[in-house]
């Protein structure tokens, strides 16, 4: 791999005698890394019951490391939502932002959700998780990880940062900031991004990154915390970003971060956290914890009354055990929804709670969102099939099946489980499995 003399001069300044060793690094593959997701599974229990060997990572209680021949891609767990795939070294700011179970947090460049699935992990199904990115194309990736996930508590937005701002000062309690940056750490996983690099010079991010940070705490509530990161070895867009909005806001103070064998400090901002790819297993990466001084109230949730429902919704619910919230109709959707949280006009709201399903003329079509946030005991007909059985993957691909095996009894709508993991729904009648796997979740 080439990389840019500029590049090389920057992190010889950088690293002086480790220099060489970074260099070496590019000699080792890139490590591969899977994030349990404790919604839906016990890190213990699946343990028992991975298919893949696992090595754990030591900065998260809930990552591991596996071999780059195993494709957990393309395993049924994956599309029950047991897991997500992240680079080792981005499990490390969600995991220092210490959430509470009732928090209100932001989630403020969250797409494809690598973040935000864990801080969702972290509320436990409590609080409000907003997930919010300003590309509405990356926000669709966003969205499918966070039902796929199965969080109940989340809203997915695309707004940019900076507009939120006027409109919620002070309101959450946990902010993320995963900024927009060079990419510098992530040359060796993702080489295409040194042409970016090369196109942008060293006055680009910082500004937008700036911007974000100081959007980001006037939207923090007193005593709150808030987490900076990038996959970028730069200082300009790292501690002079933070020294930026520690000029800026009086009130704001750095958390050290506890430093892991290999994890190093921040440049004259000991604080914070550095990740090199020769001194620890994954990519570049630097994060920084800071308080905003004051004390954190969790205000009361004033939920508003259900709307009124058709009655082939109603129908429907009798067959779900759901938790306490409001079911409101939006158009043609069905939502449930825990928080009063409240959107301002313009504010472009993908999803606002959990989406129960759509109206489609006088039916209710269940969607994927609600299989995946079930657990088999709120569903009254399941159909459960064992991890060996090959209509597993026949299903995830949307074909119909024969089930007269396993069930000749149950009619109407049935939650298809694997290893009594969700999966999706159909339509049983007399021992026939009709497909309503959602098309675009479809395996491949
Ligand atoms: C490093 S990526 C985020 C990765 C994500 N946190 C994860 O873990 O999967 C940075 C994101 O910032 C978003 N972004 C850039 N400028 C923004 C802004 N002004 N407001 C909100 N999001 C922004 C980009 O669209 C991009 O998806």
């Amino acid at each position: 791999m080439e990389l840019p003399v500029k590049f090389k001069e920057q992190m010889k300044e950088l690293l002086q005698e480790e220099y060489e060793d970074y260099l070496n690094s590019f000699d080792h593959d890139r490590y591969y890394g899977l994030r349990v997701n404790t919604l839906k599974i016990s890190v213990e229990e699946f343990l028992k019951i991975s298919p893949f060997k696992l090595e754990p990572i030591p900065w998260t209680n809930d990552g591991f490391y596996y071999s780059s021949e195993d494709k957990p891609s393309k395993h049924p767990y994956y599309y029950a939502g047991l897991y997500y795939l992240q680079e080792p070294s981005a499990m490390l700011p969600a995991q220092v932002l210490p959430v509470d179970e009732n928090d209100i947090v932001l989630d403020t460049c969250a797409a494809p959700g690598g973040k935000s699935t864990k801080l969702a992990t972290k509320l436990n199904h409590n609080g409000l998780l907003i997930s919010n990115d300003i590309s509405s194309s990356r926000c669709q990736g966003l969205l499918k990880n966070i039902e796929l996930f199965g969080c109940d508590n989340a809203w997915v937005t695309s707004e940019d940062l900076t507009n939120m701002e006027q409109h919620y000062p002070e309101t959450f309690d946990k902010i993320l900031v995963d900024a927009p940056c060079s990419g510098e750490g992530m040359f060796r996983k993702e080489p295409d991004l040194i042409k970016s690099w090369i196109e942008k010079d060293d006055t680009f991010y910082p500004p937008i990154q700036k911007n974000i940070l100081n959007a980001a705490v006037s939207m923090l509530k007193p005593g709150g915390s808030i987490v900076y990161s990038t996959c970028t070895f730069s200082i300009h867009e790292n501690e002079e970003v933070i020294q930026d909005v520690l000029d800026k806001h009086p009130d704001l103070h750095l958390v050290p971060i506890n430093k892991i064998d290999g994890m190093m400090p921040g440049v004259n901002m000991k604080e914070c956290v550095r990740l090199y790819p020769h001194k620890i297993k994954g990519e570049g990466h630097f994060v920084a914890l800071l308080v905003k001084d004051g004390e954190t109230k969790h205000k009361k949730i004033r939920l508003e009354p259900s709307d009124r429902l058709d009655d082939c919704v109603t129908d429907f619910l009798r067959l779900v055990k759901l938790n306490k919230g409001a079911i409101k109709i939006k158009k043609d959707k069905v939502i449930w929804l825990n928080s009063d949280f409240q959107a301002y006009k313009g504010y472009r709201v993908l999803r606002s709670g959990l989406l129960l399903g759509q109206l489609k003329g006088k039916h209710f079509e269940p969607s994927q969102s609600l299989a995946l946030a079930l657990c088999p005991e709120q569903f009254k007909n399941v159909l459960n099939f064992s991890i060996e059985d090959e209509r597993v993957i026949k299903y995830l691909k949307g074909e119909t099946l024969d089930v007269k095996d396993l069930d000749k009894k149950t009619s109407g709508w049935t939650l298809v489980c694997v290893n009594n993991f969700p999966l999706g729904f159909a339509k049983l009648s007399k021992g026939s499995l009709k497909n309503k796997y959602a098309k675009g979740w479809r395996y491949q």
